[in-house]
């Protein structure tokens, strides 16, 4: 599990006045699970927006297996193997589950017009392999009842899975997580938990999260890394950076509740 997926070295961002993160360095290894937390404006969804290449760093460079991504542009990211959720979902409202798995595999593995036109073998290959990859994840993620039912239909819990779902899909060797817990209650959090470890352990994708439900947090991540006014505080195994000393007081000095640091673990 040493391998390392991907590098941030140094990473800044300056957005006129605000330095959203400041010179931020961590390696994610291949197989794990990664957490980044922070009290509110830390610069955690920056760093997200970096490796999605949303953002450009100001100065600082991250790699992917090796190799930079600084001159990949945002619709490419996904084909090298980067998938993500959004903190407020982002699925096409008004077409099925299914549908959506499969318009978002066809997005992020295009192909040539032209093929598509004459619907060669290996077009009809790919369509078959698209669609058994699809059911694959639906049956994964427990979403066969709701297969043809169309997400604006479905209430906020299923639609977090749906869009997991989507992610999944796309075949992944890093799953961007963003906020995985937000809007949902105790026990779809606690659900959200066991489809995480699932993913990291029967699928084998490295997950990168950022959260704020400590007790979810405690569950899944074999490393945190803590944040605050973009600066990198702490790094360590879950329990190492809740009872790190500059933790406690980066959550104490803002209007995040810094107990939520010591909830017990479920
Ligand atoms: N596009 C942007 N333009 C200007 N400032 C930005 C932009 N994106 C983020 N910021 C600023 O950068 C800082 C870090 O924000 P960021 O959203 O990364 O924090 P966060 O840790 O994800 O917070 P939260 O937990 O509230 O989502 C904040 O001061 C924010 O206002």
């Amino acid at each position: 599990m040493s391998e390392t997926l991907l590098s941030a070295h140094e990473l800044s961002v300056r957005f006129g006045g605000v330095l959203a993160v400041n010179k931020v360095s961590f390696d994610v290894r291949r197989g794990e699970v990664f957490t980044l937390i922070g009290p509110n404006g830390a610069g955690k969804t920056t760093v997200f927006n970096l490796i999605s290449r949303l953002y450009t760093p100001t100065t600082g460079s991250i790699q992917f297996e090796g190799k930079p991504l600084s001159r990949v542009p945002p619709h490419q990211v996904a084909g090298l193997g980067i998938a993500r959720t959004f903190q407020n979902i982002e699925l096409f409202e008004h077409a099925t589950v299914l549908q959506n798995l499969l318009i978002g595999r066809h997005i992020h593995h295009p192909r040539s017009l032209w093929r598509e036109l004459l619907f060669t073998n290996r077009v009809r290959e790919a369509e078959r392999q698209t669609r058994h990859k699809v059911e694959e994840v639906i049956d994964f993620l427990d979403l066969a009842h709701y297969r043809d039912t169309l997400v604006a239909g479905l209430p906020y819990g299923v639609r977090k899975v749906v869009e997991l779902a989507r992610a999944l899909a796309t075949e992944p060797k890093l799953l961007l997580l963003d906020e995985p817990s937000s809007g949902l209650n105790a026990e779809e959090t606690n659900d959200m938990a066991f489809w995480i470890q699932d993913i990291q352990k029967d699928l084998g994708i490295t997950v990168l999260m950022v959260e704020h439900d400590m007790s979810l947090v405690s569950k899944v991540s074999d490393r945190v890394l803590a944040m605050n006014q973009g600066e990198r505080v702490a790094m360590g195994s879950p329990a190492e950076v809740q009872a790190d000393a500059a933790v406690i007081e980066a959550y104490l000095g803002t209007a995040d509740d810094a107990s939520s640091l010591r909830r017990p673990v479920a």
